[in-house]
Order: structure tokens, then C-alpha cells, then sequence
């Protein structure tokens, strides 16, 4: 009993402490009605195509050291860690007695034990933390691969040391450029190098240039880079030195406030992004990759902070784009097919650094002190689902595979090979026939048995070449259902719709992909008896000399068989392009025929957002043959642009400009705005005559929209010509602007003054806003029966 007491006590105080250790309000809050929860099984560490998950423990902090919190995580090795590792237990007895299982008044540890590809303790500098990361990139990058590393962690968790540092420990950011350089220099005598930067920033979902600060820019997808930043200026860089000035001129613009956690908190996710462009000179190959290193903001809870006002929103927007990066994260790693990338700026931006053809790293930073317990064990459970997502990268060649032109060059060449092996094959067949003549008869039996040997051998590479055939053509089928798949989403506005292509394409391609695997396996038995044959016959033609121009012979024959199969199969990824290609030209005659329209009476009703005709107008310049990212060696310019060496490049959307000369910036911007800037109109000034007019020629056939727009009094009298009453012309009018809803032109609503037109509400500014002319005017009669009401004269 006394001896309980005594370990009462002794408990008691060690409770009272760790009552102290948790001061903070986060750790009270975990343990209420917290269960045990099971060990995380560590997966496998990502490798091959999976994201590498990097987990960074960054040094207490004077706050986290004086307020007597405990440490919460601990490093077992390079690649594991605990958090909330259990407790060492001192023996506990009762009545005497060591107990087995512990004291039940005491809290259980979550003690979770996590793998991740690398685990850096606090001890660990930049320096190490580029070695094992970024580093390796560089080679990916060289290679034509698309790269990005991203930071993750809550406000204050080292994010920003991690990636910019400071003078004695410069961030990564700076060190894999200097390793860039040091690569191009080695490389410089077989390769052209052009590298330019970018830095900007998400804040409040809206997109800065951090480096020439000005309006908000639009997000667009680009078929050599992947996502890019409409708008925004590359500035070249020759040497990384330059880039701590560029870095410096950024984060000055950079959002920041202090928090809890952090007196100069990064309110904003920064991405800082380097275009690369590599001619190979022997080959004159261009190869085009682009480095993405993002700084996000940290994540903090709404209510612990108690901000409200803009303060509150910036937070709220923070967690916004943090949620929609972790159902990103949360489908990528799933494997779905749907992954919701277009729910926030961040998301979009990071779409080609997530799941797509991009090689990516992703850093967890966490503090190790339990003052930040649930923000540590939210960012490991984030990095535990990351580990599992897959890229799929591709190299970005501009003469890629994809290319028709690549597949008829090579389908004339393997031709003409084909041709060659035939003149030899039957050079060879007479020159077996004079030998014939001359010489003794080789055994007949030994010949026979490897001609059998052979017919087996064709037989086999036959099959091989059918299926690795089939297999090609099933993954370019697939590819193609995928982007399916993908464009559906992009225009489906209906969550229905959308499901029902992703479930119709789903199915296509998990069958696709069955079929595959079963392709696979034959293959994989047919190649493996492929070279035990093979050795078979090296060692027949051992024992037979005599007979290595009938193997020779045979050979032949069956590289003749794999450059005939090889050319039939081209053939066929030839037309399934093509077959692409046609769909593809008439999804945009479709499209086209479904946004003008729409465009134009949006706009009219001042309903178009700023945003909506930003990306019209960048859709306009798209199709004008404008390109996102151009280089100066790209002759194909399609606009007059300045000479190389004054430092601007012929681009558009982004513009690389050279630090040392930007005379002829604002000239060049000007003259894309006066060419591609759609003249604004003001929605209240447009008279009704000038919008029907509008219209009616926006629905008229091409060919004949090229006539000025006609105003009423011209409408009518040429319809009168055409014996067309105004209310036909209406008619006209409203059927090819077919309306959505009809019927919800109820009286009701014409009272109100909502009428509906279509799918926008034309009648105020057609009569001027007068409520009783309306009602007047208007009778529900002819409203109910969908058809067009009355023109007011
Ligand atoms: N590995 C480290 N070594 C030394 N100091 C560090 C380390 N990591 C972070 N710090 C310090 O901790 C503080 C917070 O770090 P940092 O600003 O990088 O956090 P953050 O995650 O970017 O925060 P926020 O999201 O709020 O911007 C800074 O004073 C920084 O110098």
C-alpha cells in the first residue's frame, strides 16, 4: 500500500508535467476522446514513377524550447520516423506487484511509425537536403523531363529556409540553379542552351508576377510546357548569380504576415519556374523541360488563429487551395481517372507537377515540437498519401513520336530497308545455288534440322512481333481515352454528364488495360522462349560451320519478316492519328460553333467576367498562331517582332526578356494589345437594335459574318426585301439562339422584370427598362408557348 502511494505520487508528478507539456491548446485537444490507433504500415518508398516524399524536422524554436513542449517525433533511421513515439516506461506495481500493461490513467501515444524516401533531422542543412533531392533532378531536367519540387508543412514548419535559406545556408532553390549552370557547362560543347525564370505567386486565388508586379494573369495550358502563366515576362538568365537578385526582387513583393507561428509568414504559395531549352547540336534535336519549384503557403486553422476581415479571408483562401491540393493528392494516389485539379489557382498551376508528365519531389516540412502536434501529424498523414501517386513522364522532344510526319518518314525508310534485305536475301540464294553446284552436298540432315530450328524460330518471332504489335496500338488507344476523358471534363458543366463519360471511358480503359496485361504475360513467355532458342541455334552453328550461310540466309528472312511487321504496325498508329487528328478538327468546329454565340451575348449583357474574356482572348491568339512560349531562334514568329539580340523574344503570352535591354517592352506590349485586345464594350450603352443585329449575324453561317453589324431599321428593311416580317426575323433569331429554358418565362417572372431570354435577360435593355411597357406588352400567352415575343418598336 505505502509503496503504491509512494508510486502514486512519483506518477502523479510526472502527470503534473506532462500536464505542463501540454500547455498548448492543440495537444489538449488530441487526447479528448482520442482512441489508439493502429500502427501505419510503412509502404514502399516511391520509386520509378512515384512522387519521392521527403520528410524535413526542422529545429525547435526559442518559443518551443523556453515553454517546456515535449518532442514528438523521432528519427529512426534515414528513411523512418516515429511520431508521437511511446514513452519509456518506468515499472508500474500495484499491490505490490509489477504490472504488465501501464498505467491506465495515462494518455496512449499515437506511435506511428512512418517510411518516406528520405528523413532529415534538424540537423540537417540545405546543402544535404539538395544532395538527396534537387540535385538528381538536374540530370532528368538535361534529359527533357519536365521536374518540380514543392515544400509542404504548416506556418512556420521551415518551408521558406528550406527553399531560399539564407547567407550561410542558401536554400535549395539557389543551389540547384548552380547546379543547372554547372551542368550546361559541361554540356555547352555538344548543346545550345537557353534558360529562362519565372517567379510568381497565388494569392487569394488570384495569380502575380512576382518580378514585374501588374494585373492578375490567367492560368493556360500548353502543349510543349504544360500548364504556363499567360502574360508573364521569362527573364533569361545566363549565370545563377544573377538569380539571387531576381529572388531578392520577388520575395520583396512577395505577400507576407506575421503569425503565430511565424513573425514573417509567406501568406502566398510562390512558384518559382525555369524554361529550359536545349538544342542538340549533332542532331539538332530540341529538347524543352521546365523546372517548377513551388513555396507554399502554410496551412493553419481559421478558429486557433481568431483573425477575422481580410486577414480571415487570406487564411480561408490559404486552406482552400491546400484542400483542393490534398483531394488532388487524395485521387492521384487513389488512381482515379478524375482528379479535380480545376477547384483552385494552386491546383491548376500544379497539374502537370502532380500526377502528369513531370518528375517530382515533395519536401514535408514539420516541427518536432508537440506545441505543433496535430499540424506535424496532418503533414505526415499529407505525405503519407503522396508517396502513392504516379507520374507518367514523357520526354519533351519537339520532333515527338506523335508527330504523322515521323511515322510516314519512317514507314518510307523501313521500306526501303525492306527493299535492301530482298536484293541481298536473293543475292544470297544464288550465290547457295553456285556453291551448290561446286561443292559436296553438306549432310542433308543436319540442314533439315536447323531449317526446323528456324521455322520455329520465325513461327515464335512472328507472335512476338503480332503482340508488341497489339500492344502498341492498345496503349495508344488507351492514351487517346484518357484525353478523352479529359477533354470531357474540361466542358461538362453537369456533374452527371460527366460522370457518365468518365464511367464510359472508365470501362474502355480498364479493358484496355486487361488486355495489356494478359499481351503482356504471353510476350514476356514467347521472348523468354525466343532465347533459349536462340542459344539452341548458336550452338548448332558451333557443331555445323558448314551451315552459317543457311543460318545466314534465314537471317535475313527474318529481318525482313520484323521490318515488314514494324511497317505495317506504323501504319496503323499512322491512321489511328490521323482518325484523331479529324475528330479532334471537328470537336472545334463544334466547339467554335457553340462559344461564339455564347460569348458575344454574355458580353453584351455585360454577363462576361474579366477572366472569361481573358481566356477568350487568349483562345483568339491561339488560334491566330500565336504560340505561349517562343524562343528567339524560332523563325515561325507570326508577329513582327524585335531582333534577338534585343533581348525580347517573339512570344506573346510570355515574353523572355533579357535584364539588360527592355526598351522595346512596352512598344511590343502595345502592339499585341492594339492587334489582339477585343474592343470592350460598355453592356448599358449597346442599343437593342445593335444587339439583335449582333446576334442574328453571330448565328449567321461563316462566310457571311464578315458584313458590319446591321442596325434595326437595316434589318428589317432587308428582310422586308426578303418579304420577312419582324416578328419572323425574331423568330429567326430566337431559334437560332435556341433558349435553354422556355418555359421559365412565367408571368411572374415578366412582372418581376427577369424575363429570360435564351439564357441571358436581353429585355431590359431592349426597352429601356420600363417595368409597365413590359407587362404590357408582354403576354404570358405567347411567352408559355416558347415563342419569341414581340419586337417594341
Ligand atoms: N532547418 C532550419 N534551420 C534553422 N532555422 C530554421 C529551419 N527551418 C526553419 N527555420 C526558422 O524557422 C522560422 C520559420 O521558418 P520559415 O519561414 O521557413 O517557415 P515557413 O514554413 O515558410 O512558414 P510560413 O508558411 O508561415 O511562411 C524562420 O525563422 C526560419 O529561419
Amino acid at each position: 500500500m505505502f509503496k503504491l502511494d509512494l508510486l502514486n505520487v512519483e506518477n502523479g508528478l510526472k502527470m503534473v508535467k506532462n500536464k505542463r507539456d501540454l500547455k498548448s491548446p492543440r495537444r489538449n485537444r488530441s487526447f479528448t476522446g482520442t482512441r489508439p490507433i493502429s500502427r501505419v504500415r510503412p509502404t514502399s518508398s516511391g520509386k520509378g514513377g512515384n512522387i519521392r516524399v521527403i520528410v524535413r524536422v526542422r529545429p525547435p524554436s526559442n518559443r518551443e524550447q523556453g515553454e517546456n513542449f515535449s518532442n514528438v517525433v523521432k528519427i529512426i533511421d534515414d528513411n523512418t520516423m516515429v511520431f508521437d513515439p511511446k514513452e519509456e516506461n518506468e515499472p508500474f506495481f500495484y499491490h505490490g506487484v509489477q504490472q504488465r500493461h501501464r498505467d491506465i490513467m495515462k494518455r496512449a501515444n499515437k506511435d506511428l511509425q512512418f517510411t518516406f524516401d528520405r528523413v532529415f533531422s534538424h540537423e540537417a542543412n540545405n546543402n544535404d537536403v539538395f544532395e538527396c533531392t534537387t540535385k538528381e533532378l538536374i540530370k532528368t531536367l538535361m534529359n527533357g523531363y519536365n521536374c518540380s519540387v514543392f515544400v509542404y508543412g504548416a506556418t512556420g514548419a521551415g518551408k521558406t529556409h528550406t527553399m531560399l535559406g539564407r547567407g550561410d545556408d542558401p536554400g535549395i532553390t539557389f543551389q540547384t540553379m548552380t547546379e543547372l549552370f554547372k551542368e550546361k557547362d559541361e554540356l555547352s560543347q555538344d548543346r545550345h542552351f537557353e534558360i529562362g525564370v519565372t517567379y510568381l505567386e497565388v494569392y487569394n486565388e488570384t495569380v502575380q508576377d512576382l518580378l514585374n508586379p501588374g494585373p492578375a494573369l490567367e492560368l493556360r495550358e500548353n502543349g510543349q510546357y504544360g500548364v504556363i502563366v499567360a502574360g508573364i515576362q521569362v527573364h533569361r538568365i545566363d549565370k545563377s548569380e544573377k538569380l539571387f537578385d531576381l529572388l531578392e526582387q520577388g520575395n520583396k513583393n512577395r505577400t507576407q504576415h506575421p503569425t503565430d507561428a511565424n513573425a514573417e509568414s509567406s501568406r502566398s504559395h510562390a512558384v518559382f519556374q525555369v524554361y529550359l531549352r536545349m538544342k542538340i547540336i549533332s542532331t539538332n534535336e530540341i529538347r524543352l523541360a521546365k523546372l517548377s519549384m513551388i513555396d507554399l503557403a502554410g496551412s493553419e486553422r481559421g478558429a486557433a488563429t481568431g483573425y477575422s476581415g481580410a486577414r480571415f479571408t487570406e487564411g480561408a483562401n490559404i486552406n482552400k487551395s491546400l484542400l483542393a491540393l490534398g483531394n488532388c493528392i487524395n485521387s492521384l494516389a487513389d488512381g482515379q481517372r478524375y482528379v479535380p485539379y480545376r477547384d483552385s489557382k494552386l491546383t491548376r498551376l500544379l497539374k502537370d507537377s502532380l500526377g502528369g508528365n513531370c518528375q517530382t519531389v515533395m519536401i514535408a516540412n514539420v516541427s518536432p515540437s508537440s506545441l505543433s502536434y496535430e499540424d506535424t501529424y496532418n503533414t505526415l498523414k499529407y505525405a503519407m498519401r503522396a508517396k502513392n501517386i504516379k507520374s507518367n513522364m514523357k520526354k519533351n522532344i519537339v520532333n515527338s513520336d506523335r508527330n504523322l510526319n515521323h511515322y510516314v518518314n519512317l514507314v518510307d525508310e523501313l521500306t526501303k530497308e525492306n527493299e535492301k534485305l530482298k536484293l541481298e536475301l536473293s543475292l544470297l540464294s544464288q550465290k547457295k545455288d553456285n556453291e551448290t553446284v561446286t561443292k559436296d552436298e553438306p549432310d542433308p540432315k543436319l540442314q533439315t534440322d536447323l531449317q526446323a530450328l528456324y521455322a520455329e524460330k520465325r513461327e515464335l518471332e512472328q507472335r512476338i512481333l503480332q503482340l508488341e504489335s497489339t500492344e502498341q496500338l492498345q496503349n495508344l488507344r488507351k492514351r487517346l481515352k484518357e484525353e478523352s476523358d479529359a477533354r470531357l471534363s474540361g466542358i461538362c458543366s453537369d456533374t452527371p454528364d460527366r460522370e457518365f463519360g468518365h464511367r464510359r471511358f472508365g470501362n474502355a480503359i480498364d479493358r484496355l488495360e486487361r488486355q495489356t496485361a494478359n499481351l503482356q504475360k504471353d510476350l514476356v513467355l514467347l521472348r523468354e522462349r525466343s532465347e533459349q532458342l536462340e542459344v539452341r541455334l548458336k550452338q548448332f552453328i558451333e557443331t555445323a560451320p558448314h551451315l552459317k550461310q543457311v543460318a545466314k540466309l534465314e537471317d535475313y528472312q527474318i529481318a525482313y519478316i520484323k521490318a515488314n511487321s514494324k511497317a505495317e504496325c506504323l501504319q496503323k498508329v499512322s491512321d489511328l492519328q490521323e482518325g484523331e487528328m479529324r475528330m479532334c478538327y471537328q470537336l472545334i468546329e463544334s466547339f467554335s460553333k457553340v462559344l461564339k454565340p455564347t460569348i458575344l451575348q454574355l458580353r453584351g449583357h455585360g454577363l462576361a467576367s474579366e477572366a472569361l474574356l481573358s481566356e477568350y482572348q487568349g483562345l483568339v491568339r491561339q488560334l491566330q498562331g500565336i504560340r505561349s512560349v517562343t524562343w528567339d531562334d524560332e523563325s515561325t514568329a507570326p508577329t513582327p517582332i524585335p531582333s534577338a539580340d534585343s533581348g525580347i523574344s517573339s512570344c506573346t503570352d510570355v515574353t523572355v526578356e533579357s535584364e539588360e535591354n527592355t526598351s522595346n517592352k512596352q512598344k511590343l506590349l502595345e502592339e499585341l494589345n492594339n492587334t489582339f485586345t477585343l474592343p470592350q464594350e460598355k453592356p448599358q450603352t449597346i442599343s437593342a437594335e445593335k444587339f439583335m443585329a449582333k446576334v442574328y449575324q453571330s448565328s449567321k453561317p461563316e462566310g457571311t459574318s464578315a458584313v458590319a453589324p446591321l442596325n434595326r431599321k437595316q434589318v428589317l428593311s432587308q428582310n422586308k426585301q426578303q418579304s420577312v416580317s419582324a416578328r419572323n426575323l425574331m423568330a429567326k433569331v430566337y431559334k437560332s439562339n435556341k433558349p435553354i429554358k422556355t418555359n421559365t418565362m412565367s408571368p411572374r417572372n415578366l412582372k418581376e422584370n427577369k424575363f429570360q431570354y435564351g439564357t441571358t435577360k436581353m429585355m431590359p435593355a431592349i426597352i429601356g427598362h420600363d417595368k409597365n411597357k413590359i407587362t404590357k406588352k408582354y403576354k404570358p400567352r405567347a411567352l408559355s408557348a416558347g415563342r419569341p415575343p414581340n419586337v417594341p418598336k
